[in-house]
C-alpha cells in the first residue's frame, strides 16, 4: 500500500473581484495548509477498476468522490491500463470549508503518479487538478500561496509566523455554490492581501493576525447565525484572530502561544463536537 497525506487549508485572505462569464468568480486568496491531514491509501489493480473505501458517511464511494475523479482523468488521458484501489482514512471535517474532498483528489494524483509511473511534474499534475475543482491545485502544491484565477493559478509564498490553528466546525455541511452564488458582488469590504503577503514575508504574526478576511463570511453568517456564534467564543476565548474558513462554516482562531491553545479548545469543546488544536504547516511537502 502507498500512503500520501491529504492536509487541510484554512484561508487567510479569501478576496472576490467580479463574477467570471464562465459562472466562476475571480478570487484573490492566500491558502496555509494546517497539520490535520486524511490519508490515502492506493494499491495497484490489475483488473483495470477504481475502487474506492471510505467508512465516513459523508464521503461518496463512487465516481462522485474526487479522488476517484483523480484517478479517472489520470487513467483518461495517459491511457493507463492498470486500476487501483483507493481507501481514504478521513479526518478532516466533511464540507467544512477545509478543502478535505480537493485535498484527497490532489493526493491521489501525486500518489498514482509514482505508483503508475507517470513522471509528471507538480505543475503537470496542479493543472490536471484543476480539471477536477479550484482548490485542487492548491493542494497538489500545499505550503503557503497566492491562489487567483477561479483558484487554479498558484503563485507560491513563504510560510507565515509559527503559531497554532484552533478549528471549529458547526455541525452542518455548507454548499460552496450557494454560498458564492449569493455574494452581493458590489457590497463587498476587500480585504488588504498585499497586507497579508507582506506580513507572511516578514513572520510578522501581529500583522498577520490584523490582516485576515473572507468577502463569502457576510454570506455564510448571514446564512448560519451559529457560525457567526462560533466566531464570537473563539474571540471570547482569546484567539489572537478569528475568521471562517472558504465558503464555511469552519471557523478558525490563531493562537501564538500553546498555553492559550488549550483553554480555547476547552472552552469551544462545550460549544462544539468537531475542534482542532492543530499547528500551522506552511511549508510544501516535497514531491515523492
Ligand atoms: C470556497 C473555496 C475557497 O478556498 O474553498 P472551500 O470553501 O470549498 O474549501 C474555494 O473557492 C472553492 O473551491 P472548490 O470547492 O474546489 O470549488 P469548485 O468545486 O471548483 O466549484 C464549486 C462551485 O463553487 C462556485 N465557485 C467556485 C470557485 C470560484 N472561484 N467561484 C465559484 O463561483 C461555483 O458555483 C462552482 O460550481
Ligand atoms: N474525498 C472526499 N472527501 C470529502 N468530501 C468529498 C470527497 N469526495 C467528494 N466529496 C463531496 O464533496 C463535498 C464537500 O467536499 P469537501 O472538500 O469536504 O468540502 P470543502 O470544499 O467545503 O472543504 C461533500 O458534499 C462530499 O460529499
Amino acid at each position: 500500500m502507498y500512503y500520501v497525506k491529504a492536509p487541510a487549508k484554512i484561508n487567510l485572505t479569501l478576496d472576490v473581484l467580479h463574477k467570471r462569464p464562465d459562472g466562476y468568480h475571480e478570487v484573490e486568496m492566500i491558502m496555509t495548509t494546517v497539520d490535520l491531514a486524511d490519508r490515502i491509501g492506493l494499491e495497484v489493480r490489475e483488473d483495470g477498476a477504481i475502487h474506492i473505501l471510505s467508512v465516513d458517511r459523508f464521503v461518496p464511494n463512487d465516481h462522485r468522490n474526487l479522488a476517484y475523479q483523480a484517478a479517472k482523468i489520470l487513467k483518461d488521458i495517459y491511457r493507463v491500463k492498470k486500476g487501483v484501489s483507493i481507501t481514504i482514512e478521513k479526518n478532516i471535517p466533511v464540507a467544512a470549508g477545509l478543502a478535505g474532498g480537493s485535498s484527497d483528489a490532489a493526493a491521489t494524483l501525486k500518489g498514482l503518479n509514482v505508483i503508475w509511473e507517470l513522471g509528471l511534474s507538480l505543475d503537470e499534475l496542479a493543472e490536471i487538478g484543476s480539471k477536477i475543482g479550484s482548490d485542487v491545485p492548491f493542494c497538489v502544491y500545499g505550503g503557503t500561496a497566492l491562489a487567483t484565477g477561479r483558484g487554479e493559478k498558484i503563485q507560491e509564498l513563504p510560510s507565515p509566523a509559527n503559531c497554532w490553528i484552533v478549528l471549529a466546525k458547526p455541525t452542518l455541511g455548507v454548499s460552496t455554490a450557494d454560498i458564492y452564488g449569493n455574494l452581493k458582488i458590489n457590497e463587498i469590504e476587500h480585504p488588504n492581501t498585499a497586507l497579508m503577503i507582506e506580513s507572511i514575508q516578514q513572520k510578522d504574526f501581529d500583522l498577520m493576525c490584523s490582516s485576515v478576511g473572507n468577502v463569502l463570511e457576510d454570506v455564510t453568517l448571514k446564512l448560519y447565525p451559529e457560525v457567526a456564534g462560533l466566531k464570537d467564543q473563539m474571540k471570547k476565548f482569546g484567539a489572537d484572530a478569528v475568521l471562517m474558513s472558504g465558503s464555511g462554516p469552519t471557523v478558525f482562531g490563531i493562537v501564538d502561544h500553546e498555553t492559550r491553545v488549550q483553554r480555547i479548545y476547552n472552552g469551544l469543546r462545550g460549544f462544539c463536537d468537531e475542534v482542532y488544536a492543530v499547528r500551522l504547516m506552511g511549508d510544501r511537502e516535497p514531491l515523492a
